[in-house]
C-alpha cells in the first residue's frame, strides 16, 4: 500500500491492524514531562501571573506541535509498547511485566493526575486500566481481534495515589465469539483492591 492509500484507510478498522512502534529517542522524556505537566495542571494553586506565563509558553508548545499531528497507527503514542502507557498520555504510566497466553500483568503507580478525591483514585480510572488489560489478555492469548461488550468492576477499598499497583488478568472462559476475562487490581502486598469482570466479543469481518 503506498503511503496515499494508506491515509485513505478506515480508521475505526484500525485496532485490528495494530503495529508497535520505536520511538524516536527523545519522545519517552518528552511524554514523561507531559504527564508532569498534567500532574502540576490539576493541582497547582498560582498567582495569575504564572498562569499567564504558562499559557504563553503552552501556546508556544503547541505551535512547534501542530504541524505533527498524525493520523492515528502513525505516531508513537499508544504503540510504543517499551514506554509507560505505551506513550499515550491517556493511559497510566504503567509497565507490562507479563505477557502470554496465561495471563497479562502490568504495574505503575496512580499520580496526582488520576485523583479523584479524598486523596484516593478515581473511580472512572480503574475502568480504563482493567478495559486495556481485557485488551491485552485477549491478544496475549492469541483470541480473535475483539472489543468490549460489557467491563464489570468490584471496587473493594479505595485505590492509593503514588503507591505501587498490579493488575493481573486472565481467561476464564471461551464460548464461541466471546471471551470471558477477569482480573484483580492489587497492593505490592497482595491487598485487593478491586476486581473485575469482561465480555470481549470477536470482530466479525467488517466491523468495526
Ligand atoms: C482490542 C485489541 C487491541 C489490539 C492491540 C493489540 C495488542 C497490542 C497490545 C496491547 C494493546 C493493548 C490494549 C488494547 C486496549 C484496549 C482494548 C479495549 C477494547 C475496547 O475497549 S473496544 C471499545 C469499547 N467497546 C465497544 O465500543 C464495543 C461496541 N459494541 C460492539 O461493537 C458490539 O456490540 C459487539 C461487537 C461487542 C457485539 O456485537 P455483535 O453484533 O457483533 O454481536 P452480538 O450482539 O450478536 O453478540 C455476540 C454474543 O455476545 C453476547 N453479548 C454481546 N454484548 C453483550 C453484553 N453486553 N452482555 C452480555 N452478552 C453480550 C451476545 O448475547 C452474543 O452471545 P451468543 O452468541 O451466545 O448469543
Amino acid at each position: 500500500m503506498t503511503e496515499a492509500d494508506s491515509e485513505k484507510v478506515d480508521l475505526r478498522s484500525e485496532i485490528p491492524r495494530f503495529k508497535p512502534a520505536t520511538p524516536p529517542a527523545a519522545f519517552g522524556e518528552f511524554v514523561e514531562n507531559m504527564r508532569r505537566l498534567q500532574d502540576l495542571a490539576v493541582s497547582i494553586d498560582a498567582p495569575d501571573e504564572v498562569y499567564a506565563a504558562a499559557q504563553e509558553k503552552t501556546a508556544e508548545l503547541i505551535e512547534l506541535l501542530a504541524p505533527f499531528e498524525a493520523r492515528e497507527g502513525k505516531g508513537p503514542a499508544n504503540r510504543s509498547m517499551q514506554l509507560p502507557g505505551r506513550g499515550s498520555l491517556l493511559m497510566p504510566p504503567w509497565k507490562v511485566e507479563k505477557f502470554d497466553e496465561e495471563s497479562v500483568v502490568a504495574t505503575g503507580v496512580l499520580r496526582r493526575y488520576h485523583l479523584g478525591g479524598g486523596g484516593v483514585a478515581h473511580g472512572g480510572v480503574l475502568p480504563l486500566i482493567f478495559d486495556d488489560n481485557f485488551g491485552m489478555v485477549v491478544y496475549a492469548a492469541k483470541r480473535p481481534i475483539s472489543r468490549t461488550a460489557y467491563l464489570h468492576v468490584n471496587y473493594r477499598k479505595v485505590t492509593p495515589l503514588n503507591v505501587p499497583l498490579a493488575i493481573e488478568g486472565k481467561v476464564d472462559r471461551v464460548d464461541g465469539r466471546k471471551t470471558f476475562i477477569t482480573a484483580r487490581l492489587t497492593e505490592e502486598d497482595g491487598t485487593l483492591l478491586a476486581d473485575g469482570e469482561g465480555l470481549m466479543v470477536q470482530l466479525l469481518p467488517g466491523q468495526p
